[in-house]
Formats: C-alpha cells, structure tokens, sequence
C-alpha cells in the first residue's frame, strides 16, 4: 500500500464538537440573518444566495427559509455562503472563537512538520472554513492547510467530489486520508479509492459505521496510520 501524502479533513465532529457548532455557530448566524441581509444588500455573496433560495423554492421568506434550513442542519450553498458571512463579523470582533478538538492542534503541527500535505473538506463555506481556523482557540492554524474545499467540488455524500478533490491536489487517490464522522462521506471517500477513517468521537455520541477504520482521536489515528505522533 502507497505511503499517505495529503489528509483531508472535515471539521464538523472531527477536528470540533457538534455542540460548538449546533449551539454556537447556527444560533449565532441565524440571529443576525435578518440584518446581515439588509446591510449587505449589495454584496455579490448575497445576491447570488438570494437568487439561489429563490430558485430553490420560488416565492419564499429568505429570513424564514434561512431559519427553516439551519434547523434542519441542511448542507445547502446559499445558506453555508451566508452563514460564512455571519460568522466573519464574529470571528474577527471576539465574539467567536472556535473550539478544537484538543487532541487537534498537536496532531496538525506534527503532521505539517514532517511534511504531510493537509487540506480540509467541509459543507461550510471555504472562507468559513478559514476562519474556523484563523480563529481558533488554538491561534491561527490557518498556514497547515494547503486547500479548504467546500460544496463547490460536490456533496460530501457523492465519490466524484473526492476524486475531484484527488485530481485538484495532483495525488493518487489511495495516497489521500480522510477523515469525517460520518458513514456515508467515508464511504463515499472509499468508493473514489480514498484511504479512510471515521472519527468516533464520545462528546458527539458518533455512531461507529461498520467497515471503517475507527479512532476516539488524531493520536489514535497517528497510531493507526503509522504517521508522527503529536
Ligand atoms: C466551517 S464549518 C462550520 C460548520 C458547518 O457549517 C458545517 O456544515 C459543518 O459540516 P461538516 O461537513 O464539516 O461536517
Ligand atoms: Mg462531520
């Protein structure tokens, strides 16, 4: 089996809790939604989420669609455009920083330091993704990170993100790791011939998928992988 070059990571249950981003995150954005979308009127960002919800369901309350799609966890672009949006303000005033996983900052610096490639792959927006990380309370990891895709190269649930992912990077599928929760993103992964692992994580009550390789953390992963360890 080819040596691993790149590990892609998915934040959401596993580099930082689920809570931080149900009880955070979605309150936080969705309460400043309706002003967002007025005083931003003319940013590019807005309109284009605006166009899209309309598309989505022609006729529709934006603030109400916002709201319905947020409680429902739906990974839908115009909402992830505009939630990025939201958080920018808090992230960069203090009223956000986000909370890794502790085990995450040691496996990343050690990882980067002896020269893996890292990119992270997540529903939330590139630029939210950025600041996740530019504001973490960890400091600014951003540097570690080569590439932050998001919903742009695809759904997480579907095999040709993940070799669209492979071919954007220049690695051979079976040189990439990714790392997520969820059963049906690393199946997904597996099917475009990524290497995988799901990150059961006990605060997030992840459900073991049956078929993977399983770690409670980074360090485990290390083990597992053979790759340095924090
Ligand atoms: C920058 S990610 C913020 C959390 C979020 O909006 C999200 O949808 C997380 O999804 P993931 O694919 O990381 O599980
Ligand atoms: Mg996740």
């Amino acid at each position: 089996m080819s040596a691993i070059r790149l590990i892609l990571l998915d934040i959401e249950g596993t580099t930082l809790p689920i809570s931080f981003v149900k009880d955070v995150l979605f309150p936080y954005s969705d309460k400043i939604m309706p002003s967002l979308l007025q005083e931003q009127a003319e940013n590019p960002l807005v309109k284009v989420a605006l166009a899209d919800i309309e598309a989505a369901n022609p006729g529709c309350d934006p603030v109400a669609q916002l709201h319905d799609w947020t409680v429902r966890d739906e990974k839908v672009a115009p909402l992830k455009s505009l939630q990025g949006l939201a958080w920018k303000s808090g992230f960069e005033s203090g009223d956000l920083k986000a909370r890794l996983y502790p085990d995450v900052p040691p496996a990343l610096k050690a990882w980067h330091a002896t020269g893996l490639r890292l990119a992270v792959y997540s529903s939330g927006s590139a630029s939210a993704q950025r600041l996740l990380y530019g504001y973490s309370d960890a400091g600014d990891l951003t540097d570690l990170f080569e590439a932050f895709y998001d919903l742009d190269v695809g759904g997480k649930k579907i095999a040709e993100s993940y070799r669209q992912i492979a071919l954007r990077a220049g690695v051979a599928p079976g040189q990439i790791l990714f790392l997520s929760d969820i059963g049906a993103e690393l199946d997904a992964a597996a099917e475009a011939g990524l290497r995988t692992c799901q990150l059961v994580r006990a605060e997030d009550g992840t459900k073991p998928h049956p078929g993977v390789h399983q770690a409670a953390d980074l360090r485990s992963v290390s083990q597992q992988f053979e790759l340095p360890v924090s």
